[in-house]
């Protein structure tokens, strides 16, 4: 029986692609994160949200490991630990990490931005100058339709909206390869039908690939998300459907007594 037990249980961890617990950051005594329990399962498409400061960016900053924990497991792949690793050694496995404000070559060209991206052992000069590869080009193309620039491949990054900028940044995450992409706000700032472009290209990598979302957009929740985690003064107050949550008396309060509604 209790071999079973175990066995149900190692079988259940093999899903999961992250597995935190007991997490706490503290910055001067102050603890930004405490007794965080939080996973993932692979092919998830999670939405992180909460009132501001409840430790939504810390809680990303420790998972690509710009921040160190004080206590508390951080699993990746259920065997890898990511309180060990550096923040390039953790991007290295396989987890990408977008911030708000776009940052492309803005004189370089969207594929010329792309071809940077890959995964490949050359230097950044060598990679603009050598030929890509037959597969290379394929993996271009592949992603420069995924974000919706192949029109624009041509064009300086710089030219490009501000949306555009932001999909042509998740194209070079996307390059990398990671398993897991870490996206602060990606839809901030955008115009409605920008917005709406990117819930669907969220859903799109959700197909292969791992996202967690850090959103204040609810409108943008509400439409696109699966599974939402609520925290609040550093850990986990609430997990489950949108539609969980908005009905959640508890959740409401933490958003000032509103309900969640767009902008909250
Ligand atoms: N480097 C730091 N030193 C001290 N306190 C910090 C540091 N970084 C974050 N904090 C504090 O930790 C708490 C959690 O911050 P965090 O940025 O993770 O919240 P958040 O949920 O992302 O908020 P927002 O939605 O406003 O971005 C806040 O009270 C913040 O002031």
């Amino acid at each position: 029986m209790l071999g079973q037990l175990a066995k149900q249980e190692q079988t259940t961890d093999e899903k999961k692609i992250l597995s935190i617990k007991g997490l706490e950051v503290n910055f001067d005594g102050f603890k930004a994160l405490r007794n965080l329990d939080f996973s993932l399962q692979y092919g998830e498409l999670r939405f992180l949200i909460g009132p501001n400061g409840a430790g939504k960016t810390t809680l990303l900053d420790v998972i690509c490991g710009k921040v160190k924990p004080s206590q508390g497991q951080v699993f990746f792949k259920d065997a890898i630990d990511l309180t060990k690793h550096q923040e390039h050694q953790i991007a290295q496995l396989g987890i990408g990490r977008k911030f708000q404000a776009p940052t492309v070559f803005s004189t370089l060209t969207v594929f010329e931005n792309l071809a940077l991206s890959m995964k490949q052992q050359r230097g950044l000069l060598s990679a603009l100058w050598t030929k890509t590869t037959s597969e290379q080009r394929e993996r271009l193309h592949l992603r420069l339709g995924m974000i919706g620039l192949e029109s624009k491949a041509k064009e300086r990054a710089g030219s490009l909206s501000h949306g555009e900028k932001q999909w042509l940044e998740i194209g070079m995450l996307l390059m990398q390869e990671p398993d897991l992409l870490l996206l602060d706000e990606p839809a901030a700032g955008m115009t409605d039908s920008e917005t709406e472009k990117t819930g669907e290209l969220l859903h799109d990598i959700a197909a292969n690939q791992t996202i967690i979302v850090v959103e204040h957009d609810m409108a943008f929740v509400r439409q696109f998300a699966r599974t939402v985690t609520v925290l609040h003064e550093g850990t986990v107050l609430r997990e489950g459907t949108m539609a969980d949550i908005q009905n959640d008396d508890k959740v409401a309060e933490v958003y000032l007594g509103r309900r969640v509604e767009r902008g909250a």
